[in-house]
């Protein structure tokens, strides 16, 4: 330390600087600065990065709203009247800046980040490197390290179509006035998808436009058979393996999409056109070069197990590397390289069972392998409960849906979930403990839990998956005949 001290003279010279405040940046400051290094951060916009400020806290806020909206057409079917509600678009955009500063005031990562006395540069503008232990910001300042920790996440891929610059992403919801008359959403993903359902629930006519043979990719393939269906149901057009976008270009009434398929030329048109196909690095303004830092053939940052990148001073996670988009995984993967920075590189990110879902209308979720994964190294048994038949549902009135759930027919684990319908994430959470506790079908089936409940779905599942594997799960039998769940 006390060479780069030298060699780095007056300016601000550190243990440890971390680029990007999201929650990979955060983690790894926290970290860093919990193990004793003198540690500084510094990121371009607001602590908290594209998580608390353009991403799942203000998107699953709109969700929120529109969920809400369902919900109160749901009131005359018990008894209560109202009148049709409607939406104040400005006035939504209110409480959600209100609902990110009252996440960013509770943050507790934020705090402790305060207390172990780590240097905040927030809102520094775009830092850049200028060689290997210094960066640059866009304001001007000038930080040097002994060890650099790269959290910069990344950034709505960009088409390289003509008039792609006509198109918004779904950061542009903050600056809308209304909500617009139609919309096409480009892109099937988890972004797309919610933008679709979030829009269509506020009145949008959304067409949702996806190249692959079918939405929502990554799900097991029956979750996007049934989501595409529930899309079409609640009035989404939904178009799957639709061609190559030509070109966008500017109509009468907003933005005209031009595309081809089987040699023919198609157009759709909407006021709007939101692009989601996909979250990419963005490294072009960090100069990684400047740092001897390589890309993979993503064009992610390349790391190794220890998320140490071919300069091996310099780490990286979260979204920048490529790795599992998702915030604990981002939070993981900060601690786990500020660990390896600080302390030498020798621990590995942990692979772990990773439960991700999405609070869309209708919701879906999944733990584990799907069933096409499983399939491929294991002797399998799915059992399927549908959501028209269990209690719980049938009390709430949201008997669309189901509970796959999949088990190794050789050591009798659970070893996938995958749910779509009302409350899916939070099923799927259940089957993701047991699956990361190695736990067998027969043992899940037998837990008591509470009835009627949405939890209590996993355990009729695991019933029947005990059934099908001739293992006896005593009273828990009787959850098959009572509707369970
Ligand atoms: C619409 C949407 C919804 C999502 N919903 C969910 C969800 O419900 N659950 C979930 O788990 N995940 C969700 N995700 C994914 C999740 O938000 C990301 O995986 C997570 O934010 C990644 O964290 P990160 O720290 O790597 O990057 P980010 O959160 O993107 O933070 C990066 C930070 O780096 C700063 N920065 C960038 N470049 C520079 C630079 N050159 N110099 C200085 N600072 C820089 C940025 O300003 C930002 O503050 C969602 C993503 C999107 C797009
Ligand atoms: N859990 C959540 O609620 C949530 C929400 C949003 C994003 N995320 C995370 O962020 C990451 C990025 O998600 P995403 O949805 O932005 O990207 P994605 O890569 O998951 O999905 C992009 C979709 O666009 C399609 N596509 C690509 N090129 C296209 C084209 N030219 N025309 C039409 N379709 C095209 C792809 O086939 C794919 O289905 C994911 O890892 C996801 O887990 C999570």
């Amino acid at each position: 330390m006390l060479t780069a001290l030298a060699r780095y003279g007056d300016h601000h010279m550190t243990d440890v600087l971390v680029i990007g405040a999201g929650p990979a940046g955060a983690a790894a400051a926290l970290r860093s600065a919990d193990l004793g290094a003198r540690t500084a951060l510094v990121t371009s916009a607001a602590f908290g990065g594209m998580a608390a400020n353009d991403g799942p806290v203000p998107v699953r806020a709109l969700a929120h709203a529109g969920r809400l909206l369902r919900d109160a057409r749901q009131l005359d079917q018990y008894g209560i009247t109202i009148s049709e509600p409607v939406l104040d678009y400005s006035r939504l955009l209110g409480r959600v800046r209100e609902i990110v500063g009252d996440v960013r005031t509770n943050s507790s990562l934020r705090r402790q980040i305060d207390s172990l006395g780590v240097t905040i540069h927030e809102r520094a503008g775009v830092a850049r490197f200028v060689d290997p232990n210094s960066i640059e910001t866009r304001s001007g300042l000038r930080l040097s390290a002994d060890k650099i920790i790269i959290c910069t996440g990344g950034v709505s891929r960009r088409l390289p179509i003509p008039g792609f610059e006509l198109t918004c992403t779904h950061s542009d919801a903050w600056g809308l006035t209304s909500v617009p008359p139609s919309m096409l959403v480009v892109g099937a993903g988890a972004t797309g998808m919610q933008v679709a359902s979030i829009f269509n629930a506020f009145g949008s006519r959304v067409q949702l436009f996806e190249a692959g043979p079918r939405i929502l990719a990554t799900e097991d393939a029956d979750i996007s058979v049934a989501a595409a269906a529930a899309l079409r149901q609640s009035g989404i057009a939904v178009h799957e393996a639709f061609g190559a976008i030509e070109a966008f270009e500017k109509s009468a009434t907003g933005v005209r999409m031009i595309f081809t398929k089987d040699g023919c030329r198609f157009d759709a048109e909407a006021s709007l056109v939101v692009v989601a196909t996909g979250w990419a690095a963005e490294t072009s303004e960090l100069n990684v070069a400047a740092a001897g830092i390589e890309l993979n053939q993503r064009k992610f940052v390349k790391v190794d197990e220890y998320l140490r990148t071919s300069a091996p001073h310099i780490f990286a996670a979260g979204d920048i590397t490529g790795h599992l988009m998702l915030v604990p995984q981002a939070v993981q993967g900060g601690w786990t390289a500020a660990t390896n920075a600080v302390t030498g590189p020798t621990m590995p990110l942990a692979d772990q069972v990773s439960p991700m879902g999405s609070f869309t209308e209708p919701e879906y979720a999944q733990a584990g392998l799907t069933e096409a994964k499983a399939r491929e190294s294991h002797d399998i048994v799915t059992s399927i409960v549908h959501f028209d038949v269990t209690t719980r549902t049938l009390i709430d009135g949201r008997t669309f849906g189901f509970c796959k759930l999949i088990t190794d027919r050789k050591s009798c684990k659970v070893i996938g979930c995958h749910v779509i319908g009302e409350r899916a994430v939070d099923i799927a959470e259940v089957a993701a403990i047991a699956i990361a506790a190695g736990m067998r079908v027969d043992d899940l089936a037998q837990i008591p839990l509470a009835y009627p409940t949405y939890g209590g779905i996993l355990a009729r599942a695991a019933v029947m998956a005990a059934g099908q594997l001739g293992l006896g799960v005593g009273w828990a039998n009787q959850l098959e005949r009572q509707s369970g769940g």
